[in-house]
């Protein structure tokens, strides 16, 4: 298993359908500090969606982090990304980890104590506790949000690193971190910034500052 920084996970927003505009937010974030990035495409298809990959494969390549992508995994092998991020209903764990070998990352999403402690066998490298805060960016197969009392709560069963998503932003990471998250994951907070570099900058600081108070 390699060692992976899930500090601060940018999460594309599937909602910008504007190449040039898609690769200039994704490039300001990995500017500003983002430690690990999700490509997350909902509409797309295969072959937008692959041209999309291909292009964000080689920008975090100059950056030297790792690209992950959301649901395919076919996606992720075709352009050698660093992993995938896998909901409860997408690939099962074990079918994905044979077909993507020993030292890629993949993520789980997590929505209650019981899907965490379950995680803990499984051959994971981290888990998406999903939705930590209400968000509007996801609508559909959403849990309701678990809060810090549910993150507490799965921190003390859970043995895997936790990304936390869902209406994370400057004014919540704070307490996120210090209830022992190891990062968060974030689409609005950096998408919708007028300067997504700077409030990647700013959302690292934060992390970063709680990191050392630990
Ligand atoms: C870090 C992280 N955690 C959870 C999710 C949600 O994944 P999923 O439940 O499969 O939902 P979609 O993102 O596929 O709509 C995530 N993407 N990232
Ligand atoms: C993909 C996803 N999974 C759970 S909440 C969410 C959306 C997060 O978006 P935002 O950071 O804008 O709330
Ligand atoms: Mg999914």
């Amino acid at each position: 298993m390699r060692m992976v920084d899930y500090a601060l996970m940018f999460v594309t927003d599937d909602r910008i359908t504007d190449d040039a505009t898609f690769l200039s937010i994704l490039e300001a974030a990995l500017k500003g500090g983002v430690t690990i990035v999700q490509l997350r495409e909902k509409q797309l298809d295969t072959a937008a969606f692959l041209t999309r990959a291909k292009a964000c494969k080689s920008l975090c390549s100059l950056f030297g982090v790792p690209l992950i992508i959301n649901d395919r995994l076919d996606i992720a092998l075709a352009v050698e990304a660093d992993g995938v991020h896998l909901g409860q209903k997408d690939m099962p764990v074990m079918e994905a980890r044979k077909l993507l070998g020993a030292e890629k990352i993949i993520g789980l999403s997590v929505s209650n104590v019981q899907q965490a402690a379950d995680a803990n066998a499984m051959n994971i490298d981290y888990i998406g506790l999903s939705p930590i805060f209400s968000t509007n960016t996801k609508t559909r197969d959403l849990e309701p949000p678990l809060r810090i009392d549910g993150l507490k709560e799965i921190r003390k069963v859970s043995n895997k690193p936790i990304v936390c998503i869902g209406g994370v932003d400057k004014t919540n990471t704070t307490e996120i971190i210090r209830n022992g998250s190891q990062g968060i994951a974030v689409i609005s907070a950096i998408s919708k910034s007028r300067d997504p570099e700077n409030e990647s900058k700013a959302l690292k600081n934060i992390i970063c500052q709680v990191g050392t108070q630990r």
